[in-house]
C-alpha cells in the first residue's frame, strides 16, 4: 500500500497503485519516491499506520494513535497472537491491532451496529488488511465465542459489564484493556478489574504535544488535543 503526501494532505493509493482523492484516479502506476500531479511534486511513501489511522473515515470516535501505540505495548501484541476487541467504530484501532498481529494472528471486533460495522470494514478495506480480520455481529459483553485469547480490548460505553466475559475469554497472563473518556468511568472499570482478579492494574493517560520548528524560532503548538481518552490495563492471573 502506497501513501501520497500532497503537501499537508494525505492519501492512501487505494486500487492498483493508483492515487485517488474521491472516487478520482490521479496519478496511475505509482511507485516509491517523487511524482508530479499536475506542476504540483507530491511524494510517494510506503504506507505505515500512521497513514491508514490519519487517513481513516471517522463516523464515531476513534482511539487515538498515540492511545492505540501504548495499548500495543502495554499489552505486548505482536505477530501471531488473538485478540478480541468490541466495539469496531471507525476500526481505527481493529487497523493498530490487525498490522502488529499480521500475518498469523487473528482480531475478532465484535459491534452491535450495522453502520458502524461497514465503515470499520471500509476502512480496514483501504488499508489492505482484512484477511486475518473477523468481525462479527455481536455484544462484547456476552457473546464471545474464542477462549485462551491473547489480548481483550474495550472501546464502548459500560467495559465494566465486559469484564467477566473477559476473564472466560482470556488466558493466563492475557491483557484486558479499557478506553473511556471520562474518570466516573475509569473508576468503576478498574474497580471492577480488581473485584474480579486481574492483576498488574494500571490507569493512565498519554499526552502528547507537537512542536513547530520555525525559521525564527520554535515553539509548541498552540492549537492541541486536550483529551482523548483514559485507559485502564489488567493482566488475567
Ligand atoms: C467509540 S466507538 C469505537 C471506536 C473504535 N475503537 C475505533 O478506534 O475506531 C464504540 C463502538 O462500540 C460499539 N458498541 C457499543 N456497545 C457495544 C457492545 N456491548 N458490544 C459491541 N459493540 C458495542 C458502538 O456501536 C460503537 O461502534
Amino acid at each position: 500500500m502506497l501513501t501520497v503526501l500532497d503537501g499537508k494532505r494525505r492519501y492512501l493509493a487505494r486500487k492498483n497503485g493508483m492515487y485517488h482523492i474521491g472516487d478520482f484516479a490521479v496519478l496511475k502506476d505509482l511507485k516509491e519516491g517523487k511524482a508530479k500531479l499536475g506542476t504540483r511534486e507530491v511524494y510517494v511513501l510506503r504506507s505505515n499506520l500512521y497513514d491508514y489511522i490519519s487517513t481513516i473515515k471517522r463516523k464515531a470516535q476513534i482511539i487515538a494513535l498515540k492511545d492505540a501505540a501504548y495499548i500495543i505495548a502495554r499489552c505486548g501484541i505482536r505477530s501471531g497472537w488473538r485478540v478480541v476487541e468490541g466495539g469496531a467504530g471507525s476500526g481505527a484501532m481493529s487497523i493498530a491491532l490487525l498490522y502488529y498481529t499480521y500475518p498469523d494472528g487473528k482480531v475478532y471486533t465484535y459491534e452491535l451496529r450495522d453502520d458502524f460495522a461497514a465503515i470499520a470494514k471500509k476502512n480496514v478495506e483501504n488499508a489492505g488488511l482484512q484477511a486475518h480480520w473477523i468481525l462479527k455481529k455481536g455484544d462484547i459483553r456476552k457473546d464471545v465465542e474464542e477462549r485462551d485469547v491473547d489480548a481483550f480490548i474495550l472501546d464502548i460505553p459500560e467495559p465494566w459489564e465486559a469484564v467477566d466475559m473477559a476473564k472466560k475469554a482470556l488466558r493466563q497472563s492475557g491483557c484486558i484493556m479499557a478506553y473511556i473518556p471520562t474518570y466516573n468511568q475509569l473508576e468503576r472499570v478498574y474497580r471492577k478489574m480488581k473485584s474480579v482478579g486481574f492483576v498488574d492494574l494500571e490507569a493512565t493517560e498519554i499526552i502528547k504535544r507537537n512542536i513547530l520548528v520555525g525559521d525564527m524560532g520554535t515553539r509548541p503548538d498552540n492549537v492541541e488535543v486536550a483529551h482523548t481518552g483514559f485507559m485502564v490495563f489488567g493482566r488475567k492471573l
